[in-house]
């Protein structure tokens, strides 16, 4: 019996004892202590001269940075950027991820990425992105996604002047993704037009769950660190800074009512120049919040803004996600939310080639991975471990390709 569950845990990609975990441990483990200081120790030796070379076979078996052809930048975060690359094996075009593990390290911040990964790689919805394969080297992480040629809600916004319908929309189908991730069990914390990504069909997913945090049993998070862009973020997360804060989902609720007022008035409702000066706005909304005069948005755009827009206990969402359904805002003659996914989209992009990045800002590379920037630790810090186990893949893979011999 413990055979068979010992394999069977060898075999599940949830696991962390699965195949692909125990080889990121052992090349890790050879990474970490193949340098010359290390080495001059006799047990460090005689292991790095065992497994080396086995550590270079397997690495050259894996999926690697080269297996795919860069094509664009296009986007950049705090520790990475996101480059359209081509697949060589099957041509199919992805947007890779690169999180550099050198910064994560210098800044203590290298545990966010689990979420995205596990959300991405199975949440098995169409709201959100896809994680096609995840892999490591000891430079960076990458993630290798879905490729979304209609861009994200900012370029959007910045290309069309958005009508109510459209806002109408975009907002059913963003309430659907945020649905969709709160049934999982967490919370965004940074939900914007930059996180709303358009497919080649023009329905849109959720994609950045960087700042993603896993509800407990009673449906809230305990965490000090007040995650987000300023302009979202809701006045229970800002208020609690420091202490620790208890808070739920509903903060996700905020941030729509922020992206409505946005897509409608085509600027934040608490903006300010001064980042002080938003964040007293957003404690204060309910005198900060106001409506142009001479902004065109109809009575029950404004009443859906301010549901949203309240203090967490009589914030619209709090209850369940169908009061939001049931809003009055909603109401149209060409879909509902059971018909979205297969109502016409606003905008459908148009594409030349299945690389098109039209719909994407130009962004220049930072080529910042010449080896001078890398230099070799002094000794053992272990900087290879908090990546151990982030390796993944959506289909053929060693653990796949085990499961499906006659013999298991
Ligand atoms: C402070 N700590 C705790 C952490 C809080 C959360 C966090 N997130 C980070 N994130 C990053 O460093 C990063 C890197 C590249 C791109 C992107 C996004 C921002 C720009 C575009 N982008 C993105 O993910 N795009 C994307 C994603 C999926 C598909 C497609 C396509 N097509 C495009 C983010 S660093 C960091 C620190």
């Amino acid at each position: 019996m413990e055979q068979e569950e010992l394999l069977r845990q060898l075999l599940d990609a949830r696991s962390p004892i699965n195949i692909e975990s125990l080889l990121d441990t052992i090349t890790a483990l050879v990474n970490d202590c193949k340098i010359p200081v290390l080495m001059r120790m006799k047990s460090i030796d005689n292991f790095i001269n065992r497994y080396e070379r086995v550590v270079e076979s397997l690495s050259s078996m894996r999926m690697k940075a080269c297996d795919f052809r860069q094509l664009k930048v296009i986007g950049r975060g705090a520790f990475g950027e996101v480059h359209l690359v081509r697949h060589n094996k099957s041509n199919t075009v992805y947007a890779m991820k690169m999180l550099n593990k050198d910064d994560m390290i210098k800044r203590a911040d290298s545990a966010f990425f689990w979420e995205e990964r596990d959300i991405m790689a199975h949440a098995n919805s169409d709201w959100i992105v896809r994680l096609q394969y995840a892999f490591q080297d000891p430079r960076y992480l990458y993630m290798v996604m879905e490729y979304m040629p209609g861009g994200d809600l900012v370029n959007l916004m910045t290309t069309y002047d958005v009508s109510e319908k459209w806002t109408r929309f975009y907002t059913a189908e963003l309430v659907e993704a945020l649905a969709a991730l709160h049934e999982m069990g967490y919370i965004h914390r940074d939900v914007k037009p930059d996180n709303m990504l358009i497919s080649r069909s023009g329905h849109i997913k959720l994609a950045d769950f960087g700042t993603c945090v896993k509800m407990n049993e009673g449906g809230v998070v305990r965490c000090s660190t007040a995650v987000g862009t300023p302009d979202y973020i809701s006045p229970e997360v800002l208020r609690n800074q420091g202490q620790d804060a208890e808070f739920g989902k509903e903060v996700d609720w905020w941030s729509v009512g922020v992206f409505i007022y946005e897509m409608l008035i085509g600027e934040t409702p608490f903006y300010a120049e001064a980042l002080v000066s938003t964040y007293t706005n957003i404690m204060n909304h309910k005198t900060s919040l106001k409506f142009p005069d001479d902004a065109q948005i109809s009575e029950k755009a404004k009443d859906i803004i301010k549901r949203f827009l309240s203090a967490a206990p009589e914030r619209l969402g709090k209850n369940s996600v169908d009061e939001i359904r049931a809003h009055r805002f909603f109401v149209n003659d060409e879909w509902n939310f059971s018909t979205l996914r297969n109502a016409t989209p606003p905008i459908i992009p148009t594409l030349k080639s299945d690389d098109d990045t039209t719909h994407f800002e130009e962004i220049e590379s930072k080529d910042r991975d010449n080896q001078e920037t890398f230099q070799l630790p002094k000794t053992f810090n272990g900087n290879q471990l908090p990546f151990i186990g982030f390796t993944y893949s959506n289909e053929y893979s060693p653990v796949n390709g085990l499961k499906n011999q006659k013999q298991l």
